[in-house]
């Protein structure tokens, strides 16, 4: 099985890769941060070789009362929240404009599979609607916005709605695996816990090695 594991900055592709451990079925490549970079480093990733499944792996922001700083979401469904137009009463999607899709749907029995194993091995995890942001969040407004458009979602990150869409044209099953290091809403960078955030990836890196 080869494996491809993608992250949008090195110090995730790390942490992921410390938890992993020596294994090669796993090949890494870095995205870049946003779903444009996303989407091309994809794409030119997922052309040099037949990959059997791309993870794509990070940090991400959780959702308040859905995932909490340091906890794994793994996503049920990737969804670029913010792409279509926004409206004078509210927001439609490009779905709703019939202009293509903004949900990718992940390889659902796997994901239920890993989110059992990784809270079997004692940490917080779920599956869940993973959002993918041109914007990173930063007002309370902004987030329930969000909340509201996709019930359920609990992460929201830059990449998984790019890096999927070019594993999806190459037939590539993907994964969106997030570990949170803060709290979708009003900025306060100073509050990110990236370091507990990296450990919660790296202690899931064990489990996918098991588990996959
Ligand atoms: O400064 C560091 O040491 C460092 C280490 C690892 C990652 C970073 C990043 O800044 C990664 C940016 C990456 O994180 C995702 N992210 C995290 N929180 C949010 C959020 O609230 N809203 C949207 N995206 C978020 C995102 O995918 C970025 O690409 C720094």
């Amino acid at each position: 099985m080869r494996i491809l594991v993608m992250t949008a900055v090195a110090p995730e592709r790390d942490a992921i890769q410390r938890g992993l451990g020596q294994d090669n079925r796993f090949e890494f490549a870095l995205a870049g941060v946003g779903i444009a970079a996303a989407a091309v480093h994809g794409a030119i990733e997922v052309a040099k070789a037949d990959y059997d499944l791309l993870i794509i792996a990070g940090i991400a922001g959780g959702f308040v009362g859905q995932a909490g700083v340091g906890s794994i979401v793994v996503a049920s469904e990737i969804i670029a929240a913010d792409l279509g137009v926004e409206l004078l009463d509210g927001f439609s999607s490009l779905d709703e404009l019939g202009f293509g899709s903004t949900r990718i749907s992940v390889e659902g029995e796997l994901a239920q599979r890993v989110t059992a194993a990784l809270q079997a091995a004692g940490l917080q995890a779920q599956a869940a609607p993973v959002l993918t942001v041109a914007t990173a969040t930063g007002t309370a407004a902004t987030a329930a916005a969000l909340a509201q458009r996709v019930p359920g979602a609990a992460a929201e990150a830059m990449e998984g709605f790019g890096i999927a869409t070019a594993a999806q044209q190459r037939g590539v099953p993907v994964l969106e695996i997030r570990a949170i290091s803060n709290a979708v809403g009003p900025r306060d960078r100073d509050a990110w816990r990236i370091g507990d955030a990296l450990k919660a990836l790296e202690a899931a890196g064990k489990v996918l090695a098991e588990v996959l």
